[in-house]
C-alpha cells in the first residue's frame, strides 16, 4: 500500500474552464476515501489522474513518494474497479479471481487460499467453478470487485461508482463486505460516488466536490456536524441542513423571538454581520409541556420509513425536522425545541462557529 499525493494537480480538457482546479491533496496510506459530488464535479477526472488514465495539465502525482505522473497505468501497481463489470467471459469465476495473482507469479496453493478468502467474503464460493458468462450483471460486478480486492500488495485500490449495477437490496450488504475486506487488507482506497450513503458508510474520510474543487474533506461525522459552507450542509444529510436567518437581539441569536444561541458563540462576528443558522432536521423536536419553544405551524409530513420528515413554517421560513413515527404531534400549531449546541452559525455562506 502507498500514500497518494496530488501535488498542485489541475486538469483542463482543452477549454478555459478547469474540470479539476489546481489542488494539493494527500491520501494517507491504508485509509479509505470517498470522492463525493454531483455529476460533472470532477470526481472521475481526479480518479483517472491517480490511475494514470489521464495525464494532468498541471502538477505531479506521487505514489508512495515516487513521481508517477508520466508512468503508464499498468506500471503503477494499482487495482481498479469500474462502474460496469469487466470479466473474462470464457474463464470460470475462480480463474477470474485468480488472474491478477497468476500475473504476479503466485504459486497455486497461495492463489487457492486467497481466492477462497475473497470468494467467501463476496458470497461467491458456490460459483467458483461456473463460467463467468452465465452470471448475472450483479454477480459479474462481484467478480470485478473480487479482482480488485484479491491482491493485497497493490499501491492503491481505485473504484469508480462500483455499485451502480448492483441490485439496491444487495448494496448495503456489499458495502459492508467491501469494508470488511478492506479492513483486513488496509488498501489505500479512493472510491468515487454520488451517493452520500455509500460515501458516509464506507469511507474514513469524504471529499465533497463541487465544480472542480474539493469544498470540504472530513470524516462523515465532521461533515454532518460542521459543514463548512451552505453547499455541504445541503448536500450532506437527507434531507439536508435547514438554513434560517437569525435575529440578533441583546447579543443573542433568536428564531422568531426565541433565544437559541448565546452571545458567547457570536464573539468575533461583526455586530452588523448577517448570521444564518444551520440546523439539522435531526436536531429539532417538539417542545414538551411548559417548555419554551419556537412557535411553528405544521405544513406537511412525509413518510421516510421509520421516520417522518415534517415540514414546518416558522415565521416566513420553512424548516424540515425528522420525527420518529411513534411520536404524536399536533396537526396545526406546535412549538419546536432546537438543540442549541448543535446549531451552526454561517456568515456569507461560510461556517464561523
Ligand atoms: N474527455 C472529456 N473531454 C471533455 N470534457 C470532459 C471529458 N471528461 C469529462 N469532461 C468534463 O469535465 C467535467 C468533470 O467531469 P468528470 O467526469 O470528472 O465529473 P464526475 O464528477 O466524475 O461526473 P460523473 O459522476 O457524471 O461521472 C465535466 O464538466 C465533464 O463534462
Amino acid at each position: 500500500m502507498a500514500s497518494i499525493h496530488l501535488d498542485q494537480i489541475g486538469h483542463s480538457y482543452g477549454t478555459a474552464v478547469y474540470a479539476l482546479e489546481k489542488t494539493d491533496m494527500h491520501f494517507e496510506d491504508g485509509k479509505t476515501y470517498a470522492l463525493l459530488g454531483p455529476s460533472g464535479c470532477g470526481k472521475t477526472t481526479m480518479l483517472n489522474i491517480i490511475s494514470g488514465l489521464l495525464t494532468p495539465s498541471d502538477g505531479r502525482v506521487l505514489l508512495g513518494g515516487t513521481d508517477v505522473t508520466r508512468t503508464r497505468t499498468a506500471e503503477r501497481n494499482i487495482a481498479q474497479v469500474f462502474q460496469f463489470p469487466v470479466v473474462y467471459q470464457s474463464k470460470t469465476v475462480f480463474e477470474n479471481l485468480a488472474f491478477p495473482l497468476h500475473c504476479r507469479g503466485w504459486d497455486r496453493s497461495r492463489i487457492a487460499t486467497r481466492v477462497a478468502e475473497i470468494a467467501d467474503l463476496l458470497g461467491l464460493t458456490s460459483r467458483l467453478s461456473q463460467s463467468a458468462r452465465r452470471l448475472t450483471a450483479d454477480e459479474k460486478q462481484l467478480i470485478s470487485l473480487g479482482r480488485g480486492l484479491v491482491r493485497n500488495d497493490v499501491a492503491a485500490l481505485l473504484m469508480d461508482e462500483p455499485l451502480t449495477v448492483i441490485d439496491p437490496h444487495m448494496k448495503f450488504d456489499l458495502r459492508r463486505r467491501i469494508k470488511q475486506a478492506n479492513d483486513q487488507t488496509r488498501h489505500t482506497v479512493v472510491y468515487v460516488t454520488h451517493d452520500q450513503n455509500e460515501a458516509m458508510t464506507f469511507a474514513d474520510e469524504v471529499l465533497v466536490m463541487s465544480a472542480g474543487r474539493v469544498v470540504q474533506r472530513g470524516t462523515p461525522q465532521q461533515l454532518f456536524e460542521a459543514p463548512r459552507n451552505l453547499y455541504v450542509g445541503n448536500f450532506i444529510g437527507s434531507p439536508g441542513m435547514n438554513f434560517v436567518r437569525a435575529e440578533r437581539l441583546d447579543g443573542d441569536l433568536r428564531l422568531d423571538g426565541v433565544p437559541l444561541v448565546g452571545a458567547d458563540r457570536c464573539r468575533g462576528i461583526a455586530p452588523d454581520a448577517e448570521i444564518v443558522l444551520g440546523i439539522r432536521p435531526e436536531h429539532i423536536a417538539f417542545a414538551q409541556g411548559e417548555e419554551l419553544g419556537v412557535p411553528a405551524s405544521i405544513v406537511s409530513a412525509q413518510d421516510h420509513g421509520s421516520l417522518l420528515v415534517v415540514d414546518v413554517a416558522v415565521g416566513s421560513d420553512r424548516l424540515r425536522m425528522k420525527v420518529r413515527r411513534d411520536v404524536s404531534f399536533p396537526a396545526g400549531q406546535a412549538r419546536l425545541r432546537v438543540s442549541s449546541d448543535q446549531v451552526r452559525l454561517y456568515v456569507d455562506g461560510v461556517l464561523v462557529n
